[in-house]
């Protein structure tokens, strides 16, 4: 068989690639190993967020309460919860596959692709394929010590947790980034009985250490967090999980019903026969890529989405597959495209999102900023409506007056990150983002407040009249 264009893998990138590439060429092969669908929708962004749907809504009877409207607490019904997650995940998969199906049958092939050098590729049919240009858009898995397999079936990532039938009495959660904490928190919420370690104290996606004290504090207050604790590898104890660790010097044991793995993911390169090519790869294993071209070493090979190890999120593997799809339609010649502000965004309670050039970032670029720190408890919305928890800090450049990003755990933070992201992207100052509408009373106005402080920080405004009334009170 012979293609001009080969993709490997129909997730979300390689979906986004396959319909750029489509437009330059009827010469094109998407080929997916598994049963599709795209991790988003079957086992990611979706199902999570279908999980945190259900533990919102029994977190809101339980505060219930402070309004003076009084409940019973909420009684879970396990079963229940994840008939809809997983029946409103079909549904997502299911449009997603109607998409791929609408495709041509001679532009698909399912199997799994491996290099046999630097044009061909064998399917584990048997066939043989010679493409004059190829996507790598392989996707990542949860990376898991080895050791742990000896569990079994009491082992879960993430994928394995959006297939329970009903919701387990109890569950270890390894990892306290994004998808521990997410998961976590949510479970916590549905009442089952979740500890969730971490070697050091990390939250989710933050670097701003006083935001993560601030989320730790809020964070270990609600669930049990084992932080800056060292783990024995777990053992199977029937069909339970024996878990031994040390923390502060002191010996602890508990039995769990599973462990949920969320140590982090890695991308999907090691079966693909890399080794076969030219390309060069990086000490992970990863093809070394330009990230506005998604060009790898080799000219005609391109890498998209999970795969590259870069930014796995969602609207970043949709973008990676657009440009690549686009550099491979029209190669040999390529174009370079800018890429987005950066936005990534935890769906915690309170929400945790990190905008911009965040404080790792500017700390590594030896970048001159100025910040300003930022308090939810006395905002006025978030007192009314009783989320009144939260902190962020807000960065600035002392020469430009230019926004530079922010690291923040607050209520409704995806709504907040996507302003400062797109004030980020306009380049705006800080004093263009004051002169900004802010209506009253609303969670924005608390920005306001912070980048009136931030502008005094970079000697660019006035200082800020404390309890500053001219919005009303609470601004
Ligand atoms: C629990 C969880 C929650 C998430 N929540 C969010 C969120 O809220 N927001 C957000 O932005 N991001 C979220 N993400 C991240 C987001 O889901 C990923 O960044 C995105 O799905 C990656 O898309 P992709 O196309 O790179 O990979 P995938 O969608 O995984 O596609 C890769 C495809 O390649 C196939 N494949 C692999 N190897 C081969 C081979 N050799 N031959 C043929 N086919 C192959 C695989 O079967 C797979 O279908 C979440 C991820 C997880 C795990
Ligand atoms: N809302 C979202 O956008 C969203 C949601 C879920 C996942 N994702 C994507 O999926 C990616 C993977 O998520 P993740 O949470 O698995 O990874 P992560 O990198 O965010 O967190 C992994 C955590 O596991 C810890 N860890 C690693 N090995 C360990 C060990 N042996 N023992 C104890 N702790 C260990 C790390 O210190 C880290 O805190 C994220 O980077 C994110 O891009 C995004």
């Amino acid at each position: 068989m012979k293609t001009e264009i080969a993709i490997i893998g129909a997730g979300t990138a390689g979906l986004s690639a396959y319909r750029q590439a489509r437009k330059r060429t009827d010469s094109v092969l998407l080929i997916e190993a598994g049963p599709g669908g795209t991790t988003c929708a079957r086992a990611g962004c979706m199902p999570s967020k279908l999980l945190i749907a259900a533990a919102d809504a029994a977190h809101a009877v339980r505060v219930a309460d402070v309004f003076g409207v009084r409940t019973e607490p909420p009684r879970i019904d396990g079963v229940a919860v994840m008939r809809r997650v997983r029946e409103e995940r079909d549904r997502f998969v299911r449009l997603t596959l109607e998409d791929i199906e609408a495709f041509p049958a001679r532009h698909r092939i399912s199997a799994h692709a491996r290099f046999v050098d630097d044009h061909r590729l064998r399917l584990d049919d048997g066939r043989e394929l010679e493409a004059e240009r190829i996507i790598i858009a392989t996707g990542s898995s949860p990376s898991i010590p080895e050791p742990w397999r000896a569990l079994g079936d009491r082992l879960v990532a993430n994928e394995q947790v959006f297939e329970w039938r009903s919701l387990p009495e109890s569950v270890a959660v390894v990892g306290t980034g994004v998808i521990g904490l997410e998961l976590g928190q949510a479970l916590h919420r549905l009442g089952v009985r979740v500890r969730l370690f971490d070697k050091g104290r990390s939250v989710g996606l933050l670097k701003d250490q006083a935001v993560i004290d601030y989320a730790l504090r809020l964070f270990e207050d609600e669930m049990l967090w084992s932080a800056e604790s060292e783990l024995e590898t777990p053992q199977r104890d029937g069909d339970q999980v024996l878990l031994r660790w040390t923390q502060g010097g002191q010996s602890h044991q508990e039995r769990f019903d599973y462990l949920l793995a969320a140590t982090g993911r890695r991308p999907n390169v090691s079966r693909l026969g890399l080794e076969n090519t030219g390309l060069k790869l990086d000490k992970h294993g990863v093809p070394e890529f330009d990230r506005q071209t998604l060009r790898c070493s080799l000219d005609h090979i391109f890498i998209a989405g999970d795969a590259d190890g870069e930014l796995p999120l969602l609207h970043e593997a949709a973008d990676d597959g657009r440009f690549a799809g686009l550099n491979a339609g029209r190669y040999p010649e390529v174009r370079r495209y800018p890429r987005r502000a950066g936005l990534q965004i935890l769906f915690s309670d309170p929400q945790i999102a990190v905008v911009g050039a965040g404080s790792a970032v500017l700390e590594a670029a030896g970048r001159p900023y100025r910040e300003a720190g930022l308090s939810f408890e006395n905002q006025g919305r978030s007192r009314v409506i009783n989320r009144n928890r939260g902190f962020a800090k807000l960065y600035g450049c002392p020469h430009s007056g230019r926004f530079l990003g922010a690291e923040l755990i607050a209520p409704h933070a995806e709504h907040l990150a996507h302003l400062l992201a797109w004030s980020v992207q306009q380049k705006l100052k800080v004093s263009t983002m004051l002169d900004m509408p802010f209506y009253h009373p609303v969670i924005e106005e608390g920005l306001r407040s912070g980048l009136r402080s931030l502008l005094r920080n970079m000697q660019m405004g006035e200082e800020p009249v404390p309890g500053c009334m001219d919005c009303g009170p609470g601004g």
